[in-house]
């Protein structure tokens, strides 16, 4: 989950999806932000379509890791269709496709969520027996209050914060390879000392990981920046 937007909340998802499954973990990922789901982009599965079985509903399957994605996106009628549902419809659904989802023989189930506090993180942490919660933020967003109130919110619900991901850290420059730290240096190590929490990951902004991204071809990004996840 991340306070705010925009932050790279799926490409996180997707990119620890990715290093679960290169060591040997099966994963899967429900795309649990109904009203800009973008997971299947990046795997490009925008025109996958998913299964019923008498398991249940049968996932998408990504090319090259099998990760199994289910995305509200599979279910509607055109790709352009918005998804305008009040709270309860978003909580009944959500609740829905975790139930009659064939998860078989899953290692990790990983939940891809809208920014904020509202009524999808909710959901999920009073229903859904989570073993944590990776917080996603940006450098500019990790000094502004709106990361500590969703580690606030996750506290008040019982929910353990497996750690933090900054996104969008630093640039390396790809022609003399030195880093600059464009918003500011090792914010999540400060607020992870602050929470007591452990930095999972410091991901840069990198041109080849959106171009991947907009082909719909992350599988294909080498670089892994997950420490090992005690979960
Ligand atoms: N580390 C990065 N380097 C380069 N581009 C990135 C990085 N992280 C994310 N992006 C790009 O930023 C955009 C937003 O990322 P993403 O969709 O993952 O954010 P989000 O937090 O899930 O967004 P939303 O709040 O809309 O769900 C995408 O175009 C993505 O490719």
């Amino acid at each position: 989950m991340s306070g705010k937007g925009g932050v790279g909340k799926s490409t996180v998802t997707a990119l620890l999806a990715i290093h679960l499954a290169r060591k040997g973990k099966k994963v899967a990922i429900l795309d649990a932000d109904f009203l800009g789901p973008s997971i299947p982009k990046l795997f490009g599965l925008d025109d996958a379509s998913i299964g019923f079985t008498e398991k249940g509903i049968e996932p998408a399957i990504t090319r090259k890791y099998g990760i199994k994605v289910l995305s509200i996106q599979f279910l509607l009628p055109e790709k352009d269709t918005p998804v305008i549902w009040r709270g309860p419809m978003i909580a009944g659904v959500i609740k829905d496709l975790i139930g009659k989802t064939n998860w078989e023989g899953v290692d990790y189930l990983l939940f891809d969520l809208p920014p904020g506090t509202g009524d999808a993180p909710l959901t999920l942490m009073q229903t859904a027996n989570l073993d944590g919660v990776v917080m996603v933020a940006s450098p500019t967003e990790l000094t502004s209050i709106i990361v500590e109130k969703a580690l606030n919110m996750a506290k008040m619900m019982n929910t353990r914060v497996t750690g933090l991901v900054e996104n969008m850290s630093y640039f390396k420059c790809p022609h003399c390879g030195v880093i600059s730290h464009i918003f500011g240096k090792h914010r999540a190590r400060k607020l992870a000392e602050k929470y007591g929490l452990e930095v999972l990951a410091e991901i840069p902004i990198d041109p080849e990981l959106a171009e991947l991204s907009d082909l719909g071809e992350i599988e294909s990004y080498e670089t892994d920046y997950f420490r090992e996840i005690t979960l």
